[in-house]
């Protein structure tokens, strides 16, 4: 078994990153909103929040929101500090605690209370954070992704209303719709402006925005800013969107593939995606060391694997396996092919596992450096066995994904990472902007 490296960066509980980002954020606040002097302040709040909020008079005050990420693979807590000094000085995103625990909430599909208690012990992390009096004026919201979308209706309701019964208790705002399913367009969205407003790209006249790509565990996003009117016109309708914030109305190209997260799609390389499972029954693949056979639960589902104990194992057979998973299934847009994109989650954690990128610093790649480690690993797994016995069928599928799914070339370059400023690239951050501007809230 590998240890997750962001199990080890997140098991410190209350862990609060001390990044400030005044220069930056001020920078991009002031960018979206140039008009900003003494006499029209007002102008920026009313984007970000309702005029009747506007902090006018306030004292310099901190204000929280508090975002949940209900993954396939985990449930994560993201507490966002900002702070106003002055009505005149734009706020700033202060810092962001974070904390996670697996499994993710569709693990406990027949045990929705107990999947309602692991929210209950990071929500815990947020009475500690946040200070008494600010409670009621602290939004709370969890968003849940792909693994609730596999679940059936009545169970991920289930899940979802023990959840909100978690919230209801709290002393924290619950607003309404508080826990819900995300649409994966907003996912890949949200996570697009998380990015491109850490690296201060919201700024300008949206010219050097970089697209984002999200791998996660049962689904996987693609979201970029077309430039090219092709683009826009050979894109399937529901693959664009307009979404506005920061006063800014943004038409992105953005998809999210269910069924293509990294785990998911090992279960498609076996067979045993959308299947009933047999009891006992064994799922084989070139992409395993030889003479593995083993265990793993998946969304509440236990499933046998192994590898092929007398046939072939290696890079190429493996990558006819995988390829059956995204040949044709994946949209190409043509204007990718030469742009460079953002690229995190499994994408990072895998690149880090393998020594591709620094597991802190994170680094820039070629689509190619995925596919030569993924050859390295493959053809001597003996060699790797140490680590994941999935890592050759992982770094397989991302190679696959990104030159026959999404059609990127050999020499696209994929910058790695997982922290901007010592925030998290998440699309909880994007998230947490729509929620303040929705509420109203500034301090
Ligand atoms: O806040 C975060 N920052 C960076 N990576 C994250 C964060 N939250 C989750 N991840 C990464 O997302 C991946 C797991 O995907 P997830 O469990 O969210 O599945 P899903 O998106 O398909 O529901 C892992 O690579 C994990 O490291
Ligand atoms: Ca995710």
């Amino acid at each position: 078994m590998t240890v997750d490296p962001r199990l080890t960066a997140s098991s410190d509980p209350g862990r609060m990153t001390s990044s400030r980002l005044p220069i930056l954020l001020a920078l991009v606040f002031s960018s979206l909103f140039p008009v900003f002097s003494h006499s029209n302040r007002e102008m920026w709040f009313q984007d970000l929040f309702p005029p009747n909020t506007c902090p006018i008079n306030a004292k310099t005050n901190t204000f929280y929101g508090i975002m949940f990420d209900a993954g396939s693979t985990g449930t994560r807590i993201h507490i966002y500090t900002f702070v106003q000094k002055s009505p005149e000085i734009l706020p700033e995103l202060e810092g962001e605690i974070f904390e996670s625990v697996k499994p993710g909430l569709s693990a406990y599909a027949d045990q929705p209370e107990k999947g309602a208690e692991s929210v209950k012990r990071l929500l815990d992390m947020a009475i500690d954070a946040v200070p008494p009096h600010l409670w009621k004026k602290t939004p709370v919201v969890l968003k849940a992704t792909a693994g609730l979308r596999l679940l059936s209706e009545e169970k991920a309701q289930a899940l979802l209303s023990e959840v909100k019964e978690v919230f209801e208790e709290s002393p924290f705002l619950v607003p309404e719709d508080s826990v819900s399913i995300m649409d994966g367009s907003y996912e890949g969205i949200l996570a697009w402006i998380t990015v491109n407003f850490l690296t201060g790209q919201l700024a300008g006249h949206n010219q050097h925005t970089t697209g984002t790509l999200d791998l996660g565990g049962a689904s996987t996003q693609i979201t970029f800013l077309p430039r090219f009117e092709e683009t826009l016109k050979e894109s399937p309708r529901d693959f664009l969107t307009s979404f506005e914030m920061f006063n800014s109305t943004y038409k992105l190209y953005t998809h999210s593939y269910l069924g293509f997260g990294l785990k998911a799609a090992r279960l498609a390389t076996l067979g045993a995606l959308n299947t009933e499972v047999a009891d006992g029954q064994m799922f084989r693949s070139s992409c395993l060391p030889k003479q593995l056979e083993a265990e793993w639960h998946f969304g509440g589902v236990k499933y046998r694997y192994g590898g092929n104990k007398e046939g072939e194992t290696g890079f190429k057979p493996c990558y006819l396996e995988v390829l059956k998973v995204v040949k044709g299934k994946l949209h190409q847009p043509d204007e990718i092919r030469g742009s460079s994109f953002y690229a995190f989650s499994y994408y990072y954690d895998r690149a880090a596992d393998t020594n591709l990128i620094d597991y802190e610093q994170g680094g820039v790649l070629e689509v190619r450096d995925f596919e030569r480690k993924a050859k390295e690993v493959c053809d001597n797994m003996e060699r790797f066995s140490s680590a994941s016995p999935f890592l050759c069928m992982d770094l397989t599928y991302i190679t696959a994904l990104l030159k026959e799914g999404f059609g990127f070339r050999d020499n696209t370059l994929l910058q790695l990472t997982k922290k901007v400023n010592n925030i998290e690239t998440s699309w909880t951050l994007g998230a947490t902007f729509h929620l303040l501007q929705s509420l109203g809230i500034t301090y």
